[in-house]
């Protein structure tokens, strides 16, 4: 699992580290890492234009000692300073000793015609929206050429929470110190940070309160079946989804269910006669879940309808003393009576996008983590908050963020997919927050596989679910999430 951290953790271990190493150690370290990966981006340095962006900071410090790296090697390095007052001296003395030019902002910023832009304005010292001459300056990089390389944080991206509040600068990379930043992999910051590369500087951490699951994480958790296996005993799911006029969702969530879990799957609802044609593999009764016969966890919600029949067969179904999956229609119904799955004993997942969540009382806001963890607080339950980067947190604050979304997703019936996969892991008995994070990153990881043909529909992913399985497992130990790390 990879740990994502906040700036206060990482100030608080580089804090011990400094107080351990002699004075200015972690910075070349820092810059070091920087250069390297610039190096390797480049691919030849001699003759390059570099323009460094420096603030004030430490930040602005690493940027400039990786410029003088860099003019060291033969690149002509501009560095432009946004306060030259204020700006790290012994950074900036280096780039001089080493041939760099240095100017302000409304100078020859080289701009125009860089190869690589590195960007020290702000790390974790940031607060709010980029200042003006900040903001301007990072819009010429942006409408220029060059390679835009974000120093630690990419600047205007809030390092915990990935809120990006104003102006911030578009990243093609990101090379972090020390540990990665939640705010390079969840919402908006996710999409400025690019890939994002993790300099080691010799920082001990503690435990993160905040993961990401790797391809290895999610294949021990997603067991093939074991000799002594028959269908019980590798997890029987059920499923209410669906109805006689819409059986569409049905079909998905039962479909991403079996081929997630080739156990056993039962439904019960009345979209029975369109699950039968479509899985005549299913177990399918189109009577109430009781009459469904015994499962391991229940998958609640895609299509079900919001009247009072499904609301009384949520109820039935929350009543049980099983790992449920609500989704969708029942997310609404669950919403408006939460006691329901306040005062269930046996652990429930909720799988809401945006406006699903929102009808629990409270806008997500921009700190997603922080939204998914006060929701499964509130209700003691699971949360798995959708979005492009999927947030997921337990109610004792775990919480993971899935780094395998891909915008081909956002299509219709993706929901149902994900449902119906990450019900059938629930049922192998995986914890429920387990079961929630790998479910994430399984239904990404398909959803990539799926989009090499081209477009995908949800039933591509149902399709494409085996294989996707198959290659997590055969994904070397150190393969990410694609974050990039
Ligand atoms: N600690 C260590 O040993 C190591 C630290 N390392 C590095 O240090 C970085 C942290 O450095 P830091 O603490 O100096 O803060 P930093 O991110 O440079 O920002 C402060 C500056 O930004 C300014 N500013 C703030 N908000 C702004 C805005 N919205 N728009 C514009 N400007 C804004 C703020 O201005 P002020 O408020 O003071 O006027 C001040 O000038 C960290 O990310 C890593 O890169 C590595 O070298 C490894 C070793
Ligand atoms: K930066």
């Amino acid at each position: 699992m990879i740990g994502l951290y906040t700036a206060a953790e990482v100030r608080a271990a580089e804090e011990l580290l400094l107080a351990a190493t002699p004075e200015g150690t972690l910075m070349q370290r820092a810059a070091t890492g920087l250069a390297t990966v610039c190096l390797g981006l480049l691919g030849r340095v001699h003759g390059t234009r570099v323009t460094v962006l420096a603030g004030a900071g430490n930040n602005g410090g690493d940027a400039l000692f990786a410029g003088a790296h860099l003019a060291r090697r033969g690149a002509r390095v501009t560095a432009v300073l946004l306060d030259p007052e204020r700006a790290h001296a012994a950074g900036l003395a280096a780039l001089r000793t080493a041939g760099g030019w240095v100017t302000g902002p409304d100078g020859p910023t080289g701009l125009e015609r860089a190869d690589l832009v590195l960007d020290g304005i702000v790390g974790i010292g940031g607060r709010g929206g980029l200042r003006p001459p900040a903001a301007a300056v990072v819009e010429r990089a942006a409408t220029g050429p060059g390679l835009m390389v974000a120093v630690d944080v990419p600047s205007g991206v809030d390092a915990d929470t990935g809120a990006v509040p104003g102006a911030a600068f578009p990243a093609q990379h990101t090379v972090t110190f020390g540990a990665l930043k939640t705010g390079l992999v969840v919402g908006e910051g996710r999409g400025y940070a690019g890939r994002v590369h993790l300099v080691d500087i010799g920082l001990a951490l503690p435990p993160a309160g905040v993961h990401q699951l790797t391809d290895a994480d999610v294949a021990a958790r997603v067991r093939p079946p074991h000799p002594g296996d028959d269908k019980y005993t590798q997890g029987v799911v059920g499923v209410v989804a669906g109805s006689s006029t819409y059986p569409g969702a049905a079909v998905l969530c039962t479909g991403a269910a079996l081929r997630a879990r080739p156990g056993l799957v039962r439904y019960a609802g009345t979209a029975a006669a369109g699950v039968r044609a479509a899985w005549p593999e299913t177990i399918v009764t189109d009577g109430r879940p009781s009459d469904a016969g015994r499962v391991q966890a229940w998958v609640v919600g895609p299509g079900m309808g919001t009247d009072d029949d499904a609301r009384s067969v949520l109820a039935e179904v929350l009543a049980t003393d099983l790992p449920v999956l609500v989704d969708a229609d029942a997310l609404t119904m669950a919403a408006q009576q939460p006691d329901l799955v306040r005062r269930r004993e046996a652990p429930t997942v909720l799988t809401p996008h945006d406006r699903e969540y929102a009808r629990f009382g409270a806008e997500v806001g921009e700190d997603r983590v922080g939204a998914a963890r006060r929701l499964a607080a509130d209700l003691g339950a699971v949360v798995l908050l959708k979005g492009d980067a999927t947030v997921v947190a337990a109610p004792d604050g775990a919480a993971y963020v899935n780094g395998t979304g891909t915008p081909w997703l956002a299509t219709a019936g993706t929901g149902d997919v994900l449902s119906g996969l990450t019900g059938a892991l629930l049922a192998t008995g995986l914890p429920a927050v387990e079961a929630a994070a790998a479910g994430a990153h399984v239904h990404g990881r398909a959803g990539q596989l799926a989009a090499e043909e081209g477009p995908l529909i949800a039933s591509d992913l149902v399709r494409c679910l085996p294989a996707t399985l198959a290659r997590l497992r055969r994904a070397p130990a150190d393969r990410l999430g694609d974050s990039g790390v």
